[in-house]
């Protein structure tokens, strides 16, 4: 029984059988978080175009039993002033297997720790998978975007994004500043009296789990390469050691073999000869604007997937259309790489689009692949028509720019 959450009275749970593959009803209940500032204006839309697609190809055979759970702002006002992120949140993620949600705000420098990052630590949801891939029509800030295709596996649940970490001039920061200085004979905090400290834990179990999905995923997608993106020059035993330990899982797991010498390898023509290289953070991000096709697939750390996953969605035409995906062997999270954008909260102004191919990635994750294919095809109708919300149409020549519903009312008239 749930405090504030409504089971939807039809429907059913999705299961995860032991071989974490799903058994998924026709019928199946989906929890939905609204999310903060503009969630209010995209995961409505999101719905309505995924239940006319679903709809669409499945008549009445199928279709999806939302289920309004909460966190963020909205759960603050129903469960207390505090409550940001309420257990029976995490406990329908745990049992209805398969969720989507809306952004959710956190404060800079202060206030509640990240929402979205406590979600993906609660339930070790360690795997940020965001595929970036150009629309025809889109306007892009470079010549040729459709030369980026690329899926990032984001470690999602380590680094420095957790959060570890103590105020300057606090007694906990001089604490650790001390332990540093005199026990672990530290000598480079420049400022000892006015730093704050961070901790960046990364562990072989972490990098392996994230760089054996990613290889899996390079195989059964047949993509060409897995890039481990590191900066492991400078941080050698965090992000040097995460390179180590991918190029290591790569030949012990999947029998990669050095090329030309190494350091990078390949896997036998049995697995798809794919290339597993790596690359320095920086270089990566000066090398994605001027040779993006060198890059397929990406493995890397939680703060550079983060930082990368937005540089890669521009040159494509933003994370207005930038899907993402929260995972764990059994449990999915999808949500769009975009924040709560506020200023542009209840306006019905922003692009759904980004929430909108989260669903879609969601519909194939269950296995209604025809339904997402409905979405995109009549997504790239619409943008095809130049039918488009204020961030592309800005950008575009005699575009017709509608409102963020009206675009997820063209989506859905496009759908054939
Ligand atoms: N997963 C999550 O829930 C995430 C939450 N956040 C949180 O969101 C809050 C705001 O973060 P902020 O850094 O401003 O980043 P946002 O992503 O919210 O917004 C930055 C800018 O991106 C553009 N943008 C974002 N979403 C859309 C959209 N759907 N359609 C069109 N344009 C869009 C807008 O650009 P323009 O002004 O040029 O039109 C916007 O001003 C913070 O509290 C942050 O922590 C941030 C990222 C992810
Ligand atoms: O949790 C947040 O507020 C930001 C998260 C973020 O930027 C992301 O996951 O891409
Ligand atoms: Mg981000």
């Amino acid at each position: 029984m749930f405090q504030h959450i409504k089971v939807p009275v039809e429907g059913e749970k999705i299961l995860v059988n032991d071989d974490f593959s799903l058994t998924v009803p026709d019928y199946p209940i989906i929890p939905f978080i609204e999310g903060d500032g503009i969630g209010i204006d995209i995961t409505p839309v999101m719905i309505k175009v995924v239940d006319a697609a679903v709809s669409k190809v499945y008549g009445d055979k199928k279709k999806i039993f939302w289920m309004e759970v909460y966190a963020g702002e909205k759960s603050t006002k129903l469960y207390g002033e505090d409550v940001w992120l309420p257990d029976e949140t995490l406990q329908a993620a745990r049992e209805y297997v398969v969720s989507i949600k809306g952004p959710l705000t956190t404060p800079v420098s202060g206030g509640i720790r990240s929402i979205n990052v406590a979600l993906r630590q609660l339930l070790d949801l360690y795997v940020c998978l965001r595929p970036v891939r150009y629309f025809d029509g889109v306007p892009s800030p470079v010549k040729n975007p459709e030369k980026v295709d690329m899926v990032i596996f984001r470690e999602n649940s380590e680094d420095i994004y957790a959060g570890i970490e103590w105020q300057a001039e606090s007694a906990s920061a001089q604490k650790v500043i001390n332990f540093l200085i005199n026990e672990m004979q530290v000598k480079s905090i420049r400022f000892p009296h006015s730093s704050g400290i961070g901790i960046k834990p990364v562990s072989r179990e972490g990098t392996e789990r994230l760089v054996r999905k990613a290889i899996q995923y390079a195989i059964d997608n047949k993509r060409s390469s897995v890039t481990l993106v590191h900066k492991g020059n400078i941080m050698k035993f965090t992000e040097g050691a995460f390179k180590n330990w991918g190029y290591d899982l790569a030949s012990r797991e999947f029998n990669a073999e050095p090329l030309d010498g190494g350091p990078w390898m390949k896997l036998p023509a049995d697995k798809g000869g794919i290339i597993i290289k790596d690359v320095i953070a920086d270089a990566f991000l000066q090398q994605i604007l001027l040779r993006p096709n060198e890059y397929d697939v990406i493995a890397t750390l939680n703060l550079n997937g983060d930082y990368i996953s937005d540089a890669l969605a521009a040159q494509v035409g933003g994370i207005g259309i930038a899907p993402g995906a929260n995972l764990s062997d059994s449990i999915a999270i999808f949500e769009a790489t975009h924040g709560t954008a506020p200023k542009y909260a209840g306006k019905d102004q922003v692009n759904p689009g980004s929430i909108i191919l989260s669903a879609e990635m969601m519909l194939r994750h269950i296995g209604w692949h025809k339904a997402a294919d409905t979405i995109i095809s009549a997504m790239e109708k619409t943008i095809q028509d130049k039918i488009v919300t204020y961030d592309f149409a800005r950008l575009m020549q005699n575009a017709t720019e509608v409102t963020c519903s009206r675009f997820g009312d063209a989506i859905v008239t496009n759908m054939e």
